[in-house]
């Protein structure tokens, strides 16, 4: 005979499977828990009104389950417990069943009759086939976690449980077990579940990545995270590796990783592919300072830190040996400072490195202050013409009259208003060191082509002069635009594009480097080293977009410091722009989506050109034309300005 409340369940049940005309269960049915009923109905055909005793499988059978799963058992035992101890004392007993459904493992009071009638108990069969619908037998067949709460069985034996299960799944994907907490009766609401279903969720994936380790402790297990601080204690990707970087196995949240990025087949999947590194930068992972690197993943703007779990066999272990020091890159002080653990950093510095005493010219690319200038100096310091000149012209900043006069330089009465003497020009000055060019897309045609005769032929001939100058120049050159699409517009000569493009660095904007905390120290050694950031100044500069990049930091840095009080930096010292900046935080879970970066020019092009003027103008004349000040306000650089000031056509005044 059914009670009241079990009639109403079957009749629910019954007309959401079509057999009856009106629902009479009000509350919206999970549609994980509808997919179940309609499996109970249509697929197995199980009858509501007919409930079934709860099946306990013979003790030969539970053996048989058992030894199947022996080693997982053993591994699991330790979060097994745990978790029951955190769960016992709220009326839940603990569940762990085989993929087959069988309770191989039971905590809970093995004397009560009541669990044991409920078929909370060892060796209970939950597989939705027989037991209808079930936190464990729907968790089975949906492969998710869920709570199956009182009035979701499908059973109206059960209808008193609330049962939470999530799944356990082997190296290779496939579901191993379910881990389930069930208490006999709950008055409360589905809602007040939630909490076992994130608890259950979070020891099934810690049991999950213990068999992992088990499984591959005899190779190298690269373990990786969002975020540089957890990755030590509790990396949530796990990837295991052979002896070439290709992976072996990974757990579900590398898994649902590489599925975002549509990597489907494990097979032939090498990580350093993946990161978009080398095989020996995940080797040498051990001997930084934390332990830790900073890696992207392969078409994203995604960084995740990733740390070494080495094997535990000493055979295994030798295929795996950190690179000796001798095959690490060698250490250049002026270059290394610049960056800590950037991954397109560590890219960009160790071509930097190679090329430093090469004679090839390069060229450099980033947004405008990602630290291009400082690129080049560092470049020169550290090559063998350290000892020589560097010289730096900014093309931005010329006027066009000029130009050509201070890069080539004058003979006497070359031009009226020359100097008597003539003048040497940057070029020649440069001569035996580095000459810069800055800016080199706002180089008027014309002294491209002067310019590209100069390198191809190696000599300088000066305004006015009859015979030319050798010269024995390094070229570095850089722009923030994008030279390949003003070299399609026919704004900037090819020929001159592949001349000075021997190879390319490109700086990464502040925004996406995995080091910025490195650089706000470092800056603010510069500063005033006797400065203290307080940690709620570190994350509200860590959230900023930092649109004028590395010079941006360095003004606010320095405005804070000027306004600082006790020797030490808080939230409160920073400018407005930087509080009340809604970040745009990563998110702690995958998938990985590769936001869409606004760059400089993409930033000011969207607005109107005449506001932009207008700003600009009224900007020009608070600051009485001088530009140092208004780049300084608008945390950008002077060439920036100018150029600005030529696309909107403001028109300097004649004494400025
Ligand atoms: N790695 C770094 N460490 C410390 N300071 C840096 C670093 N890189 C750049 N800076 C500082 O950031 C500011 C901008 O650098 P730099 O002028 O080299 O940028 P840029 O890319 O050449 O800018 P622009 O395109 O506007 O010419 C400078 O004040 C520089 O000292």
């Amino acid at each position: 005979m059914h009670n009241l409340s079990q009639r109403r369940h079957i009749d629910t049940i019954l007309s959401y499977g079509g057999h009856q005309s009106a629902p009479r269960r009000y509350a919206p049915i999970h549609e994980l828990i509808g997919r179940s009923w309609k499996r109970c109905l249509s697929e197995y055909g199980l009858d509501p009104c007919q409930p079934r005793p709860a099946r306990i499988v013979t003790q030969q059978t539970l053996r048989e389950h058992q030894d199947s799963v022996d080693e997982f058992l053993n591994v699991a035992r330790a979060g097994v417990e745990q978790l029951y101890a955190q769960v016992a004392s709220l009326g839940y007993v603990l569940l762990l069943s085989d993929y087959r459904g069988i309770t191989v493992q039971f905590l809970g009071d093995k004397r009560d009759e009541r669990l044991h009638k409920a078929g909370l108990y060892l060796g209970a069969d939950w597989n939705e086939q027989y037991a209808g619908t079930s936190a464990v037998g729907t968790c089975i067949q949906e492969q998710q976690a869920l709570t199956c709460h009182r009035l979701d069985h499908f059973d109206s034996s059960h209808i008193s449980l609330t049962c939470t299960a999530a799944p356990i799944k082997d190296p290779s994907g496939q579901l191993l077990a379910v881990l389930d907490i069930s208490a006999l009766n709950s008055s409360r609401t589905p809602e007040s579940q939630n909490f076992a279903l994130h608890l259950t969720q979070l020891y099934a994936r810690l049991i999950e990545d213990v068999y992992f380790l088990r499984r591959y402790r005899h190779h190298l297990v690269f373990k990786c995270d969002q975020s540089r601080e957890l990755v030590q204690v509790s990396g949530q990707l796990l990837f295991a590796l052979d002896e070439q970087g290709e992976v072996l196995a990974a757990n579900t949240a590398a898994r649902d990783l590489l599925m975002q990025l549509n990597k489907i087949d494990l097979q032939k999947l090498s990580l350093p592919e993946l990161l978009e590194c080398q095989w020996q930068d995940i080797l040498s992972i051990n001997a930084c300072h934390d332990g830790t690197r900073a890696f992207r993943v392969e078409g994203t703007q995604q960084t995740l830190y990733g740390t070494l779990i080495e094997p535990k066999s000493p055979t295994a272990s030798r295929f795996f040996m950190a690179p000796s020091v001798t095959q690490q890159a060698e250490p250049v002080p002026a270059l290394d400072r610049l960056c800590a653990d950037d991954p397109a950093m560590r890219q960009t510095l160790s071509l930097a490195k190679r090329l430093r005493n090469k004679n090839v010219s390069l060229l450099i690319l980033g947004e405008t202050g990602t630290g291009k200038e400082v690129l080049a100096q560092a470049i020169h310091a550290t090559s063998h013409r350290a000892d020589s000149a560097f010289m730096a012209v900014n093309c931005a900043a010329i006027p066009d009259s000029l130009i050509e006069s201070e890069l080539f330089g004058y003979v006497p009465g070359a031009f009226t208003g020359g100097r008597a003497k003539g003048a040497k020009g940057i070029i020649q000055q440069a001569n035996g060191g580095t000459l810069f060019l800055d800016e080199i897309g706002d180089m008027p045609l014309h002294l491209q082509t002067r310019l590209l005769r100069v390198l191809a032929e190696g000599q300088v001939l000066p305004l006015g002069a009859v015979t030319p100058i050798d010269l024995d120049i390094r070229v570095l050159a850089a722009t923030h635009c994008n030279i390949q699409k003003l070299v399609a517009e026919g704004r900037f000569r090819e020929d001159l594009f592949y001349r000075l493009n021997g190879a390319t660095l490109t700086l990464p904007t502040l925004r996406a480097r995995a080091d910025k905390q490195y650089l706000i120290q470092a800056l603010l050694q510069q500063i005033n080293p006797n400065i203290r950031l307080r940690a709620d100044a570190v994350s509200a500069l860590l959230a900023y977009a930092w649109p004028g990049n590395i010079r941006q930091l360095a003004n606010v840095l320095t405005f804070a410091e000027a306004i600082s009080e006790a020797g030490e930096i808080t939230v409160h010292h920073l400018p407005k722009e930087i509080t009340t900046h809604q970040p745009e935080r990563p998110v702690f879970s995958f998938p990985m989506q590769t936001p869409y970066e606004l760059s400089q020019s993409d930033i000011t092009d969207s607005y109107s050109q005449t506001s932009e003027q207008q700003i600009l103008l009224n900007l020009l004349r608070q600051q009485r034309w001088n530009i140092s000040a208004v780049a300084k306000q608008l945390s950008v650089s002077r060439p920036t300005v100018y150029r600005r000031i030529k696309k909107l056509n403001i028109v300097m005044p004649k004494d400025v």
